[in-house]
Order: structure tokens, then C-alpha cells, then sequence
């Protein structure tokens, strides 16, 4: 462990103090419930991080929270050196944090390309170097680029979304079951374009259903149960624990 982490004793979670993304004491819900309780996360520059746990354990929550998407009830999220707790969704993308929903996430009567100039609304000129890199990532985007992407497959929408988020060339992707709904030989092919993002120097924090996979890809995992965290270690450290194979990885 180095000088600038520390281990909470309550939930035996690694804190960092110099963390791209860091969540502390997050208490958020929707309205007046509360479903996060304490929840504690980082992200680091580069790092690839899963969160995996049962349905309903507020996965999805904790990635609408940091994107000023639920009730603040307590706790804080910093990304780099901004407090951004609480902030709007519209203020938080311009600091580089980019959130790709699991629904929803692409405008179905507008082209596929006119998706992705969307994603750089926020400034004065379509980015041609980002739109070219993202047409590079996902060939098919720029192949169907007139198309409108309500007629694109499951998986072409997923691409499109992330790609949308990567316009603005963000330092870290929020991306909430990227695998979701997609045919299983189209499973690991996302996968692996998460690597390659990653690999690239985005840092990720994903939520996934497919939990061993996304465990075995990642470099550190948090489990969370019932809003609060469980268990936090390496990917592979999680995949090979029993005690966390036998309640959440169906053994
Ligand atoms: N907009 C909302 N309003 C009220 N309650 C909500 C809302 N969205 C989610 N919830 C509730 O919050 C709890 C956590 O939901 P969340 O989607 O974060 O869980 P999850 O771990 O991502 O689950 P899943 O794996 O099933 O997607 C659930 O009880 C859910 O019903």
C-alpha cells in the first residue's frame, strides 16, 4: 500500500488521496429515499473499474450519482480537484467525465452522425479529430454515419453511445451494462472495445450484469450490496474468491 492510500476500518475499502475520481461517504437516493449509504469509490488515472452485486444493490445509482443524476443526501464526489458533488450533469461534462446510460442513450430520429456532433454540443466546432478517432474505434459508425440510429442493431447503439461520450475525449467513462441486450458473440467483442478505450488511456468505471467478465478484465472491482459496499480488491482477486463466487457469481 503506498503513503497516499489508506484502508477504512469500517468496510476495509482502500482510500486514495490522489484519486482521478473519488467518492466518500455517498449517501443518494431518488426524491426522499435513500438508497446509497456510505458508499466509498475511486477511480485512478487510467484505472479500469467494475461494479458488480446483486439487482437493486444501486449500481446503477452510484454511476447516476457521481453524473448529478439523484438526490444528494451526503458525502462527496470529487473528480480530480473539483468538488463536483451535486453538480448538473451539464456542468460535469465539461470537466471530462463522460456517462453512457444503460437506456436511452441514443436519439433514435437523428442520424448517426448528427448522435455524435451532438456529443460535442458543448463546443463552438464539431471536433474532427475526436469524430475521425471515434470512426477509427467503431468502423461500422462511419459506414452507416447517414443512417438514423434508431435502425441501428443493439449493439451498433451501444457503440454509438460511447462513442457519443468519447467526442469530448473525456478522462474517465461511466458506462452502466454495456453488455445489456446484446447477442452473447456480441458480448465479448464489447468487451474488448472497453479494453482497447481503456488501453488508450480513458480511465472506466462500468457496471455489469456479466460480473465475471467484466472482473476478469478490469483492474479493480467493488462489490456492492443493499447500497453499501461489500467487498473491494483486484478483479481477479474478487473472481477467485470464494466466499464472493459463492454469493454473487453463482458459485
Ligand atoms: N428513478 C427511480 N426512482 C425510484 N427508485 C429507483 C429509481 N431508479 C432506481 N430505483 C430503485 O433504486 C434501487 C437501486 O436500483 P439500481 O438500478 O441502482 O440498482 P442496480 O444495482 O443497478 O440494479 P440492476 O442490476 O437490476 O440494474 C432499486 O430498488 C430501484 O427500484
Amino acid at each position: 500500500m503506498s503513503d497516499s492510500q489508506a484502508t477504512s476500518a469500517a468496510q476495509d475499502v482502500i482510500l486514495y488521496d490522489d484519486s482521478l475520481l473519488s467518492v466518500r461517504d455517498l449517501d443518494a437516493g431518488y426524491g426522499d429515499l435513500q438508497i446509497l449509504t456510505d458508499v466509498d469509490l475511486d477511480v485512478n488515472d487510467e484505472e479500469y473499474v467494475t461494479i458488480v452485486g446483486p439487482n437493486g444493490a444501486g449500481k446503477s445509482t452510484v454511476m447516476k450519482s457521481v453524473f448529478g443524476l439523484t438526490s444528494h443526501m451526503g458525502g462527496t464526489v470529487k473528480f480530480g480537484d473539483k468538488d463536483i458533488t451535486a453538480m448538473r450533469p451539464e456542468d460535469i461534462i465539461h470537466l471530462g467525465l463522460g456517462y453512457v446510460p444503460q437506456n436511452d442513450n441514443v436519439f433514435s430520429s437523428l442520424s448517426v452522425r448528427e448522435n455524435l456532433e451532438m456529443g460535442a454540443y458543448i463546443l463552438d466546432e464539431v471536433p474532427q479529430d475526436a469524430l475521425n478517432e471515434v470512426f477509427d474505434r467503431f468502423p461500422i459508425l462511419e459506414e452507416r454515419q447517414t443512417q438514423k440510429a434508431g435502425t441501428l442493431s443493439g449493439g451498433q447503439q451501444q457503440m454509438l453511445a460511447m462513442g457519443r461520450a468519447l467526442m469530448l475525449d473525456p478522462d474517465l467513462l461511466l458506462l452502466d451494462e454495456p453488455s445489456a441486450g446484446l447477442a452473447p458473440d456480441l458480448v465479448a467483442d464489447m468487451f474488448d472495445r472497453i479494453d482497447a478505450i481503456n488501453d488508450a488511456g480513458t480511465a472506466v468505471l462500468m457496471v455489469e450484469q456479466n460480473a465475471k467478465e467484466a472482473l476478469r478484465r478490469c483492474d479493480r472491482g467493488y462489490v456492492l450490496v443493499d447500497g453499501k459496499n461489500r467487498y473491494e480488491d483486484e478483479g481477479t482477486t474478487l473472481l477467485n474468491d470464494p466466499q464472493v463466487r459463492q454469493d454473487f457469481l453463482g458459485g
